[in-house]
């Protein structure tokens, strides 16, 4: 080996994870009935998070936060809370990703609550309608606003992109454009363990890709992830969403949550799914959703939002194996130990 900064450039190119993208803020809380995640783009940006990615060798460019700017008198339709608000956020969103999918070629949502992903995936699909849908998480999301008990939207996002599920939504005011976009069987869970009765009955009607933390007891998260990457993308060829719910991982990683459940995801796990997804070199997408500051303690919030960009850092090829530095960064002890290599 020559030098160092031939070093560098071997293991940038091994690593084939030097990327491109934007990032959007999408400060939802509507979805849900508590305030608080309209304040995670805001807790992930001020705790580092370009700036990690960025350290890291990514190109980021920050598109700012998606502008909800809420409307009054959004009375719930039936049960369902905030319909308009919702509808309304979702379709700009929509567009925001849209936009920063085209220019940039990769999109990272920062939520907000889950309702956030009604916009991501709409504008991804329109971009990549064959996509892949990986949903991290310890709930299914699917429920339809007639299953739903809660009423709260952040629970029923993926009912609102399926196809398949059309002629079981209701029709909302403010909804017309929010038309689906996406078959059920591009769709795979992984972390699953709150699941609602009427939500598994949909599970087992369209025999979808569902695997729990049962299942991840039974046969360890890297056969899991075979399986769920094998269930949607079969060729290995289809562009990846990721849509991350901190609630996938266990409440003492993510406190600050809104629904957490007990169980969940290790660190380690959560880690080995995102390293092996960078590796696949298809991440087209990923959003980031449930990270709730007002929840908790100061110290709950701070490791909340430690843990959280440490594992999205993982999916931008940060790995714990280590990293070679950038051609364009090397770090002045790197230099001065080039130079003492190349006089020996
Ligand atoms: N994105 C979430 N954290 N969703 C929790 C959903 C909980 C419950 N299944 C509901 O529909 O209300
Ligand atoms: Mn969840
Ligand atoms: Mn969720």
């Amino acid at each position: 080996m020559d030098s160092i900064t031939e070093l560098v450039h071997m293991g940038k190119e091994k690593m084939g994870t030097w990327k491109k993208l934007g990032v959007v803020g999408v400060p939802v809380s509507k979805g849900q009935r508590r305030d608080g995640t309209d304040k995670g783009p805001k807790f992930l940006r001020d705790g580092g998070l370009l700036e990690r990615l960025k350290k890291i060798g990514c190109e980021v460019k920050d598109y700012g936060d998606v502008d909800f700017g809420y409307i009054d008198n959004d009375m719930p339709h039936e049960h369902v809370k905030n319909p308009r608000n919702i509808a309304r956020g979702s379709l700009k969103t929509a567009d925001q990703v849209e936009r920063c999918l085209r220019t940039e070629g990769h999109c990272l949502a920062i939520g907000g609550d889950h309702s956030m992903a009604i916009g991501t995936i709409i504008g991804h699909a329109r971009v990549h309608p064959d996509m892949a849908v990986l949903w991290i998480d310890a709930h299914a999301d699917i429920n339809t606003p007639l299953t739903s008990d809660s009423g709260n939207i952040h629970g029923m996002p993926l009912s609102f992109v399926a196809h398949e599920l059309d002629p079981y939504v209701p029709h909302m005011p403010g909804w017309d454009e929010v038309q689906p976009c996406i078959g059920l069987d591009q769709i795979a869970w992984i972390g699953l363990r709150d699941v609602d009765p009427l939500e598994r009955k949909i599970i087992d009607k369209f025999d979808m890709n569902a695997f729990s933390m049962h299942d991840i007891d039974l046969h360890g998260i890297k056969n899991i992830l075979d399986m769920a990457l094998k269930a949607v993308d079969p060729e290995g060829v289809r562009p990846i969403h990721v849509s991350f719910d901190v609630d996938a991982l266990d409440p003492v990683h993510t406190p600050s949550t809104g629904t957490p459940v007990s169980g969940g995801l290790s660190v380690r796990e959560m880690c080995y799914i995102a390293e092996e997804l960078a590796l696949t070199g298809r991440l087209a997408m990923i959003d980031v959703a449930e990270v709730n500051p007002a929840l908790g303690d100061s110290k709950d919030v701070d490791v909340t939002v430690r843990t959280t960009i440490d594992v999205i850092a993982r999916f931008y090829g940060q790995r714990r194996q280590g990293i070679a530095p950038t051609g364009t960064d090397i770090p002045q002890a790197t230099i001065r130990r080039n130079s003492l290599i190349n006089a020996l």
